[in-house]
């Protein structure tokens, strides 16, 4: 098995993800700081590597800080660094974020996560370009490009108090945006190609999405975006043998939102699970133009189990019955065997 690597370049051909790849090209080279901004997964920090690797800074570190996950008593030292003896168990001199940075990259994640008491401490060390490590006095000068990203509308983040203003112009000479991958068009289906040829790379498989599995991909709006797309497809491909079809998708523990499943269970509350059962085994014999091994297998089912349970609805309802059933049924089941998005 390989190492799985297939994130180092930006795939997508939709008009946002076109826009984006163009203003990252125009601005790595250059020094100005970049604020990204969008949905979790939508490929922030991707945007923020590419962005080091074109500019003239790529042999330089790329330091990532997560702002959300330091506690505020350690933002200090993990920023800035501290000196050997300036506090119990300080017992080396200990170089900061901003010194490791120095000639590269510091990209400042969950910028809106920091502590508004210490952004004023951020901004004094990005303007002046100066700071000094936990009990140190001498004045320390680094030139790291920083980045920021954010998952909330940084102007609104200002307005709530959430960011100063001050930093918020700092960081912001060049705000970026993603896109939610919902609004992207047909990216969906090129990054599912693309993490399919990793994964197919990765393990040493040659996997297949089946049509109905590709209908579904671009179908569905993923809500937790790139990220949450990648980890469907890890995931059924782990499920599938050669092709993976549709259904690999089903009961996915990526899905966070699932939105389908939560409408269909409660458009059924109040019938029998007699009456489901009487409803969904046509159904989805219909949906697969009475094709009964391919009936039994998406019901999970024995080949045999399916022939007694149809035996039984026929012997309750009647042929009459049955087909009314089906009928009926066949509405409900395409709308959700077409697993609307919405
Ligand atoms: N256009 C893309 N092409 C290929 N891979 C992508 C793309 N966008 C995102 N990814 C991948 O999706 C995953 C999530 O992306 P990333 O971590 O950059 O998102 P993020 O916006 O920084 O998320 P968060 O806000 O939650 O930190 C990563 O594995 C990343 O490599």
């Amino acid at each position: 098995m390989k190492y799985l690597n297939e994130t180092s370049h930006m795939v997508g051909l939709s008009k946002a993800t076109r826009n984006l790849q163009n203003a990252i090209q125009k601005v790595a080279p250059l020094e100005a700081a970049v604020l990204l901004y969008g949905e979790s997964g939508t490929g922030k920090e991707l945007a923020a590597r590419m962005i080091h690797d074109l500019s003239n800074r790529r042999t330089s570190p790329f330091i990532s800080v997560n702002c959300g996950a330091l506690p505020r008593e350690l933002l200090n030292t993990e920023l800035f660094g501290h000196e050997k003896g300036s506090f119990t168990g300080a017992i080396y001199q200990h170089q900061g974020y901003f010194e490791q940075a120095d000639g590269g990259t510091l990209l400042l994640d969950e910028i809106t996560e920091m502590p508004l008491s210490f952004q004023v401490y951020l901004l004094r060390a990005l303007e002046t370009g100066t700071f000094r490590r936990v009990g140190g006095h001498q004045e320390i000068k680094t030139n790291p490009r920083v980045i920021a990203t954010t998952n909330i509308d940084p102007w609104q983040a200002v307005e709530r108090g959430k960011l100063r203003p001050d930093l918020f112009f700092r960081l912001a000479e060049f705000p970026l945006y993603l896109a939610p991958l919902r609004d992207r068009d047909e990216d969906a289906i090129l990054l599912a190609h693309y993490f399919l040829e990793s994964f197919n790379e990765t393990y040493e498989e040659n996997k297949r999405f089946t049509n109905d599995a590709l209908q579904f991909i671009s179908n569905n709006s993923w809500p937790g975006n790139v990220r949450e797309l990648r980890h469907a497809i890890h995931h059924a491909f782990i499920l599938a043998n050669d092709e993976i079809d549709e259904r690999k998708f089903h009961r996915g523990q990526w899905q966070s939102t699932p939105s389908y499943q939560d409408k269909l269970v409660y458009s059924l509350v109040g019938l029998s699970i007699e009456d489901i059962e009487k409803n969904l085994i046509p159904a989805t014999l219909d949906h697969f133009k009475g094709d009964k091994k391919q009936t039994a297998q998406c019901l999970g089912i024995s080949l045999k189990t399916l022939y007694n349970r149809l035996n039984l609805i026929s012997e309750i309802d009647g042929k009459e019955d049955l087909n009314k059933v089906v009928n009926f049924s066949t509405k409900n089941s395409n709308a959700f065997l077409a697993r609307e998005s919405d």
